[in-house]
């Protein structure tokens, strides 16, 4: 039997079973699938965060027969291992519950590969004095990376000089790769010997699952033997034997996926199968990079990987801060003190030459630290600076300053860490422009979906709970928006699928909470909308990162209600920004009451539709608690929940008909264009000329007539300088926010 298997956040699981035994001896028998000797194979480009629905890891397994036995439980299930001399999976399958030999058929098979030299002098100049790998010069070159961004130009250096590295650096100026390409240079340059089992080299932590899912996919993309040349110009890059010997043009496709990785990459995060994760480790990973909640889990019950980490050779602190604020400090703290190697002081020093043998070889001297975030506070980076190795503390006598401080100070740093912080001046990348939007709380969803209509793109609209985005999500869907909600109370693979839905549908909307504003590199967002305030300026510069990235044009719109004016006033301050320097979004007022009209009956409909079966849920829910709590519910509630509980057929038929009739209204509302001032529906002008030679040119904006099709950047206004509160007191402005007459 050949088989795949397709890990999920669910996992899936594709078997056929091949007829006969051809002649090859029974190794071993089992009654599940996870007995079996299943192997990593090269993900396809696509991975679960570009698009194909969740995939997270491809594992085959080959020589296995599946049998069928009638037993007195009925037909039961069981699955022969093969003995075949001439594949790896005898190996493999004699350790499925070996490490060592597992690990060694992975090692073999990749490591034994020759390294086609590349010519970085000519083909990538500008990352040529880095020395690096050729196999990772390959990569970038496929990739088009031509040359390093700026703090991979100052951390890489250092990283593979073997310093400890705190680097800061704006969103999307790819850190991930900056402490990445070092790993996997060391990684590559010092194969293992064929029978060694892969340990783990480098641990990467990630605050989100969907962060380590993505630093996982970026580093994967060098793990591969064959890069996407290779298919292109297979005699020039290709990277194994099988490749090497192969002269056919476009060496198969196949014979790639079936590939053992470079570099094996294991992703531990919560919401994912955790015997499939088990079994990633059990072969023998170099890299693991993980959420700190899953990794300590794993910690206390794989001894294996607890005695790998407490052996590291790198040590990753990805969105540092974040981890913190995620609350993870507990499980980071349990994490880190395995990390921490004994100290040099405790331990008695051999004599002679042999005590320099000693503190050479000492795995002390092997771990190195990299911590990378987009915003690590001046003074912690000061106190990281001032903390050697074992001090225990900040010298001087500083106390730290933060949970984070307290945290970061835990870090097992071996010497004063190389602090590179190249972040702009208030965080705002210089591609990135800010605006704002004042208006009531009560009319954020008509500015939103004006904005949404008037400025198509891919917009990420972030909120910051999630009752917020389970209101938001119908309203959008029935004004016919395509739009995709992400939090933590949706179960993983579904995040991945909207992650991948809203990156695949043009002019999509993604709803989410502050999960979201951390390190996701998703391509080519083209809004960045905080429905409500950030809770800090940290978040705000997060968030806006989603957008403008790799020096990519971004948008990003700030609403503000009144009673959010502080809060957005002391986050402008904390950035170095002023209010009144924030321009506003220019609104074409004569559509808002269209708009407003639109998200009424969006409401109403959405008010009818979860009626009733909020009623029922209150009802089921309040029964259960009572039940679990044992205690006796009064018997009107009882009687009135039986009788009010299931709507009459007269009763549901009159609330089907209420829906449908207000859906066909919304629907012939959502039909008709919006119309501009001064836009008369029978005769469709502008001034002089006409909107229908306009819609020919393409020039003219199709769902709100009278307007032109612009950026969201081109409809900027000054932002209104707000008069001193004192001389406001004297104007007695009466009401500063006007919104809509309902
Ligand atoms: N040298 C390079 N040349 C061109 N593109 C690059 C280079 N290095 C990284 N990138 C791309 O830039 C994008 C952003 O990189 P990355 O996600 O590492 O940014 P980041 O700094 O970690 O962002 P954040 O702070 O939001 O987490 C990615 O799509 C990545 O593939």
């Amino acid at each position: 039997m050949g088989a795949q298997h397709t890990s999920t956040s669910k996992s899936k699981r594709k078997a056929s079973s091949q007829p006969g035994s051809s002649g090859k001896r029974i190794k071993t028998s089992c009654n599940s699938l996870d007995g079996l000797p299943w192997k990593t194979v090269a993900r396809p480009l696509e991975t679960c965060l570009d698009g194909d629905d969740g995939v997270l890891d491809l594992e085959e397994v080959d020589n296995v027969e599946v049998v069928y036995e009638n037993t007195d439980r009925g037909r039961v299930i069981k699955f022969n291992v093969l003995n075949d001399s001439h594949s790896d999976d005898g190996k493999a399958r004699e350790s499925s519950h070996d490490h060592a030999s597992s690990a060694a058929v992975q090692t073999e098979s990749s490591q034994a590969a020759p390294f086609p030299s590349f010519d970085s002098t000519n083909l990538l100049p500008e990352w040529h004095s880095f020395n690096l790998h050729s196999h990772i010069l390959h990569v970038l070159h496929t990739r088009k990376f031509l040359s390093p961004t700026p703090i991979q130009s100052k951390a890489i250096p250092l990283a593979l000089s073997g310093r400890d590295v705190v680097g800061v650096a704006e969103t999307g100026s790819g850190k991930t790769l900056a402490y990445g390409i070092p790993i996997l240079h060391h990684i590559l340059s010092h194969p293992r010997p064929p029978t060694s089992r892969k340990e783990v080299q480098a641990l990467v932590l990630a605050p989100t699952r969907e962060l380590a899912l993505q630093v996982s996919d970026h580093l994967n993309a060098f793990s591969r033997v064959i890069s996407a040349s290779v298919k292109e110009e297979p005699n020039e890059t290709a990277l194994t034997d099988t490749e090497v010997s192969s002269d056919k043009p476009g060496t198969s496709v196949r014979q790639q996926e079936h590939r053992v990785p470079l570099v094996s990459i294991a992703v531990l995060v919560g919401g994912m199968s955790v015997q499939k994760q088990r079994r990633i480790l059990d072969r023998g990973a170099d890299i693991v990079v993980a959420t700190p909640g899953r990794l300590w889990d794993t910690l206390e019950e794989d001894e294996v990987l607890s005695k790998e980490v407490q052996l590291l050779r790198f040590l990753v602190l990805d969105e540092a801060d974040r981890m913190i604020e995620a609350g993870h400090f507990a499980e980071m703290d349990n994490i880190l003190r395995l990390t921490v190697r004994q100290s040099r002081e405790d331990e008695i020093e051999p004599e002679g030459d042999d005590s320099q043998k000693a503190k050479d070889s000492s795995p002390e001297d092997k771990l190195q630290t990299f911590v990378f975030s987009a915003t690590l506070s001046k003074e912690l980076q000061h106190n990281l600076k001032k903390r050697s190795r074992h001090s225990g503390a900040t010298k001087g006598g500083n106390k730290p300053l933060s949970t984070l401080d307290d945290l970061l100070l835990r870090l097992d740093f071996r010497n004063q860490p190389d602090v590179i912080d190249i972040s702009p001046e208030g965080g705002a990348v210089s591609t990135l422009q800010l605006s704002k939007l004042e208006c009531l709380s009560s009319d954020k969803d008509v500015y939103l979906y004006y904005f949404l209509l008037r400025y198509p793109g891919r917009s990420l609209v972030f909120l910051s709970a999630i009752d917020g985005i389970r209101r938001l999500l119908p309203l959008l869907e029935l004004l016919n928006l395509k739009t995709f909600p992400l939090h933590s109370q949706l179960e993983q693979r579904q995040r991945l699928k909207n992650l991948d839905r809203f990156k695949s549908t043009p002019n999509a909307i993604l709803l989410a909470t502050d999960i979201a504003a951390r390190g996701l590199d998703i391509p080519a967002v083209d809004h960045v909308i905080h429905y409500q305030m950030p809770r800090s300026a940290d978040v705000f510069v997060h968030r806006n990162g989603r957008t403008a990235r790799a020096m990519q044009k971004g948008f990003s719109l700030l609403m503000c209600a009144p009673e959010e004016r502080k809060i957005s006033k002391a986050l402008l301050t904390k950035l170095g920004r002023h209010e009144g320097d924030i321009p506003e979004i220019s609104v074409e007022m004569t559509l808002l009451d269209d708009l407003k009209t639109r998200v009424h009956l969006a409401r109403q409909i959405d008010l009818q539709q979860h009626k009733v079966k909020k009623q029922n849920h209150e009802r089921c829910w309040v029964k259960e608690t009572a039940e679990a709590m044992d205690i006796e519910l009064d018997s009107d509630f009882m009687s009135a929940s039986e009788d009010d509980g299931k709507p009459s057929r007269y009763q549901k038929k009159r609330f089907d008909a209420k829906v449908a009739s207000l859906k066909a209204e919304l629907k012939a509302l959502l039909s008709k264009p919006l119309l501009a001032r001064g836009i008369s529906a029978r005769y469709i002008t502008s001034g002089s000329r006409s909107i229908v030679d306009d819609l020919i040119e393409g020039s003219v904006h199709e769902t709100m007539l009278g307007l032109r099709r612009t950026e969201a950047g081109d409809d900027l206004v000054a932002g209104r300088k707000r008069q001193p509160t004192k001389a406001r007191k004297e104007k007695k402005e009466p009401v500063e926010w006007t919104g809509f007459s309902s």
